[in-house]
């Protein structure tokens, strides 16, 4: 893909000045500041438009490396969690209805039919668990290209048909790794840098999930080093929903609407964006800091900070749209606040 073309500095500036001449001290408003002045530079006019269509979209699938001791829970854990989210029981799904912001989840990679739930669920499923990183590469570069053109796919679907902001979720037991390794090997970290405790695992669990890791970047030997190509990164350590998640975050970056981050899987799908379309992260704000210390690592190398940081870990996108209240209120700042020069005079 060729490089994005950036959110408008010229509004940015203007979106700025804008904020620093409203009824408030300058900066008295701290981040809610930046994400409205963010938002504006997106949309291309200050003050922005209101938030009315947010949408999450959760790229599900399996891991060939759950089966190796790296999680706390087993993973038919993803196609129930699957058949959850269609309940609207699920916690993405009561903080979407909660905040206004429409679901879609689909099945990318999930060890399972999925029977009886609607069709779009599957329409863009590339294959069945990714394979095992510590011992293989988890997919083909065949099977990459398929993901991320079926991520580019969705997103055409998305900000085709009005959405104004996007959250990239994830469900899959042992996603994780994955993320982990794709974020050690495009920040040259060490896997003990960026190995986190995912669903609950601790002891000897943690350190065995860091020794599969290592082993995974040590497979990769000399496809670490820069330059990075994104597409044998996504081969080597990633999976098919991540790379339907990078795809997505990429396309939408292109199609100039902003995409608000989640935990540890957005986060490196995010960072492979930006590999796959140069300037995309200039797109990208953080909903909130996951438990995950490789997400904390991303977000250092992007450059963002996140607006919550509630221990949360769950994953699905709920940490973004837990955000979403916060990014609403950051665009109605901008719109609805007296200009200081207008009461004082
Ligand atoms: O978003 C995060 O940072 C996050 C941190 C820990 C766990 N998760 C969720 O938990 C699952 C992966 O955890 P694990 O331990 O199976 O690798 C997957 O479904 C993720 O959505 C998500
Ligand atoms: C129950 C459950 C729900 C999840 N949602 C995202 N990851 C998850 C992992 C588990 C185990």
């Amino acid at each position: 893909m060729s490089p994005v073309v950036p959110p408008s500095a010229e509004v940015a500036a203007q979106a700025r000045h804008w904020v620093d001449s409203l009824a408030k001290p300058v900066g008295a408003l701290g981040r809610l500041e930046d994400v409205g002045i963010w938002l504006a530079a997106c949309q291309g006019c200050c003050p922005p438009e209101p938030l009315r269509d947010i949408r999450v979209v959760v790229f599900a699938g399996d891991h060939g490396v759950a089966a190796h001791g790296v999680s706390a829970y087993p993973s038919a854990v993803t196609a129930a969690m699957v058949r959850l989210f269609h309940t609207g029981r699920a916690g993405v799904a009561v903080l979407a209805r909660q905040h206004g912001v429409r679901l879609r989840v689909l099945d990318i990679a999930v060890d399972d039919d999925l029977v009886g739930l609607p069709a779009d669920v599957g329409a863009h499923k590339i294959r069945r668990s990714s394979e095992p990183i510590h011992l293989s590469d988890a997919l083909t570069v065949a099977q990459v290209r398929a993901a991320v053109g079926a991520g580019r796919a969705v997103a055409e679907q998305e900000c085709g048909s009005g959405a104004q902001l996007l959250i990239s979720g994830d469900m899959g037991i042992g996603n994780t790794t994955p993320s982990a390794a794709l974020i050690a090997a495009m920040l040259g970290l060490p896997a003990e840098d960026v190995t986190g405790r995912g669903t609950g695992i601790d002891g000897a669990a943690l350190a065995h999930k860091r020794d599969l890791i290592a082993q995974a970047l040590s497979r990769m030997g000399d496809r670490r080093a820069a330059p990075l190509d994104p597409v044998d990164l996504l081969a080597g350590l990633g999976s098919a929903d991540i790379a339907a998640s990078a795809g997505f975050m990429a396309r939408s970056a292109d199609l100039g609407v902003p995409v608000l981050l989640d935990g540890v899987v957005s986060v490196a799908a995010a960072m492979v964006a930006d590999l796959l379309a140069p300037g995309a992260a200039r797109w990208f704000a953080a909903g909130h800091r996951s438990t995950e210390p490789a997400q904390s690592a991303a977000l250092a190398k992007l450059g963002l900070e996140p607006l919550l940081d509630l221990g949360m870990r769950l994953g699905e996108g709920s940490g973004a749209v837990a955000a979403v209240p916060l990014v609403r209120s950051a665009v109605l700042i901008l719109r609805e606040m007296a200009q200081l020069a207008d009461v004082v005079g």
